[in-house]
């Protein structure tokens, strides 16, 4: 079976200090993998390597077979990557539903160029409707996005990461700052999205995470230290030590 994703010695230093000292990973189609590791063990720089945000000091990225070590964000995005933020990235003063036909377009959102108005199109239009239909958000699809709370936002930027039916989402701490409530309002989002999609996600929150995770990876310092199902990483001698403290 062709992995959805595979690492092959990545590296990345930032100013001599080595961030992903080489890592390898294979993540299988359908997979759901947990990415853990204290802060600043450089599990977002991984996310930027692995959707094409920073480039590589070394080592190879396959997406599903190929190799996109030296290619473009957008190129990634066309083989199906699609990824969420650590701090939100919607488009504030616009409603839920313009955020999700961008989704919907490929805007790179931190790149926007308003050169496109296809959002009165009815086919996007119903079509963001329908996405923001399953976060449970379509009534108030014309909410301002930077007016809704922020457990809504996060459910808003999993709508948008899920608008173009992605193969690889990367999520990157989705339910960080969020209460109970919202946690497990959007821990059930994560679990219903249908395993087409393969999830790679950073979580702190071990409670939702390990419930989520079929296996995880743990990062320290930049390096894959330990990999495998649930049992075996958190009964890992390792893992205490460097992760939960113990
Ligand atoms: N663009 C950059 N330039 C310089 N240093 C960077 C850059 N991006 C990340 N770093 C450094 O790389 C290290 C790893 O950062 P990274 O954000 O990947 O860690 P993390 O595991 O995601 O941490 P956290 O759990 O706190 O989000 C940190 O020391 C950080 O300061």
């Amino acid at each position: 079976m062709t992995a959805a994703l595979e690492l092959r010695s990545l590296r990345k230093s930032f100013g001599g200090i080595a961030v992903t000292q080489d890592v390898s990973m294979t993540v299988q189609p359908g997979e759901r993998r947990l990415i853990i590791g204290p802060n600043g063990a450089g599990k977002t720089t991984l996310f930027n390597q692995i959707a094409g945000e920073i480039s590589s000091d070394g080592g190879s990225i396959h997406l599903f077979g190929q190799d996109v070590t030296r290619q473009a964000v957008r190129r990634r995005a066309h083989l199906g990557v699609s990824r969420t933020y650590q701090v939100i990235t919607l488009f504030a003063r616009d409603t839920l539903l313009h955020n999700v036909v961008l989704g919907i377009l490929g805007v790179d959102r931190r790149r926007f160029e308003p050169l496109r108005t296809l959002a009165s199109e009815h086919e996007v239009h119903d079509r963001a409707l329908a996405i923001l239909d399953t976060v449970g958000l379509a009534h108030r699809a014309q909410a301002l996005a930077g007016e809704i709370s922020y457990g809504e936002q996060r459910r808003v930027e999993i709508a948008v990461a899920m608008a173009q039916k992605p193969r690889l989402l990367l999520l990157d701490e989705p339910l960080a700052g969020l209460s109970r409530d919202e946690r497990v309002i959007v821990g059930e989002l994560i679990a219903a999205i249908p395993r087409e999609t393969t999830i790679v996600m950073i979580e702190h929150d071990m409670d939702m995470a390990l419930e989520f995770a079929e296996r995880i990876s743990l990062l320290h310092y930049g390096q894959l230290i330990v990999e495998g199902d649930r049992e075996a990483v958190v009964s890992d001698p390792r893992t205490r030590e460097v992760y939960l403290g113990a």
